[in-house]
């Protein structure tokens, strides 16, 4: 008998809600899903349809108003909102549009702060490998301001991944980088996620990024309104047209 493995992302029916005036906007109408541990999924939609709503209920960074977000078998709505910043740290990397580097800190600093934020020993092999994944080596003592945009995505890639964690969320990752530096960017942090054997998810507006995706799916009003198996670019630009981009 095979045995079902567990999702690394699971979303059950998903809902967000924002009061708005005296109303109540839906960010998420009921979003159902499960993202298979390695796989790198892309999430895209309209603006406005929930995709950093669905990132951020997911990673545990906001709280869905009803339904179950799911990490590695833990139910996040479950957690009390310390075991939840717990389960965050030890098991979720970040990598935001605004690279969020420490301005005083070196680009070394910089890649060790979670460990040193969760009071963990440096990893010197692992810092090493993703200095040198990323292609940062000899930049170690550069502090933020002497980098390019691309390279401070890329430390802020080398510190996502250097807790280990199992899922790594990415909200438009590459959004801030010219198309060829993102194409770049992203080629970094899909193979070094790999390497890894971790879960990316992706969101971003740029279709060519998308098609380095295992599967993209696509928001359109805070519902998921169908997804692409490995597809073209151009596939995903015809979707997005669809959907009213
Ligand atoms: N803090 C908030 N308060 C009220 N409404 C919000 C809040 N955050 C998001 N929304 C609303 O929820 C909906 C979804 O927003 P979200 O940011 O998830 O969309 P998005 O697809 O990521 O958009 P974009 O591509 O423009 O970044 C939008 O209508 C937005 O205005």
């Amino acid at each position: 008998m095979t045995r079902a493995v567990e999702p690394a992302v699971r979303l059950v029916q998903v809902r967000r809600t924002y009061r708005d005036g005296g109303g109540a906007v839906d960010a998420l109408g009921g979003v159902s899903l499960d993202l298979a541990p390695g796989s790198f999924t892309a999430i895209m939609g309209p603006s406005g349809s929930g995709k950093s709503t669905l990132l951020n209920c997911a990673a545990g960074l906001d709280t869905p108003t009803s339904g179950a977000a799911v990490i590695g078998g833990i139910n996040l709505t479950t957690l009390s909102p310390d075991a939840v910043t717990r389960l965050r740290r030890d098991r979720v990397g970040f990598v935001f549009q605004a690279y969020n580097l420490v301005a005083h800190l070196t680009v070394a600093e910089n890649v060790a702060l979670p460990l040193t934020l969760a009071g963990r020993a440096p990893d010197d092999r692992l810092r090493r490998y993703l200095m040198h994944a990323v292609g940062l080596e000899g930049m170690e003592h550069r502090l933020p301001g002497e980098l390019s945009g691309g390279q401070a995505q890329r430390v802020a890639i080398a510190r996502a991944l250097v807790t280990r964690p199992a899922v790594v969320f990415a909200d438009e990752p590459t959004g801030a980088l010219d198309s060829h530096t993102g194409a770049q960017v992203l080629d970094v942090l899909r193979t070094t996620a790999t390497a890894l054997g971790q879960t990316l998810v992706v969101v971003t507006h740029d279709a060519h990024v998308a098609a380095a995706a295992d599967r993209v799916l696509f928001l359109a009003d805070g519902r998921l309104a169908g997804w692409l198996e490995a597809p073209t670019a151009d596939e995903i630009s015809a979707r997005m047209t669809e959907l009213g981009r």
